[in-house]
């Protein structure tokens, strides 16, 4: 699977403490990240993890073009609901473009919990049949 991490601020703990709880089940999946996600998931466990711009500096945009390129089969993106950040149109758009292609996206741990054990039951096997089938996208 294709898998990104990206955290605000304020949730990067939160990240770093999920991601190496849950090392093992990542482990072997193609990892990308905004800059700075990666950078503290990578000090702190032994994932390889392809780090895009950090998010102000047009970070989601990529992760988005990702999408958009179906090459993501899941977000894990912890966003902070109670600061405003500078490049909320790019947050914005990369949401929205989950929405348009169906790509699953946790935006808190609540949910971030949930997938990741989607992910060690194979839950996840729907996402090479959209793959195979690749149905086009109704405008
Ligand atoms: O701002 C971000 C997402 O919107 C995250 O970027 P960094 O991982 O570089 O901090």
């Amino acid at each position: 699977m294709k898998i990104a991490f990206i955290a605000h601020d304020r949730k990067k703990d939160e990240m770093v403490n999920f991601v190496t709880a849950y090392e093992d089940v990542f482990q072997g999946h193609e990892m990308y990240s905004t800059g700075t996600t990666g950078q503290r998931i990578m000090e702190a466990t032994s994932l390889r993890i392809h780090r895009f711009m950090s998010g102000p500096l047009g970070g989601d945009q990529q992760i988005g073009a990702l999408v958009a390129q179906d090459e993501l089969d899941l977000i894990i993106f912890l966003r902070d609901p109670l600061m405003a950040q500078p490049h909320e149109p790019d947050i914005s758009a990369l949401l929205r473009l989950c929405d348009v292609y169906g790509i699953p996206v946790a935006t808190n741990i609540a949910t971030a919990e949930i997938l990741v054990k989607a992910i060690d039951r194979g839950d996840f096997a729907w996402r090479d049949l959209v793959h195979k089938y690749k149905p086009g996208i109704e405008e």
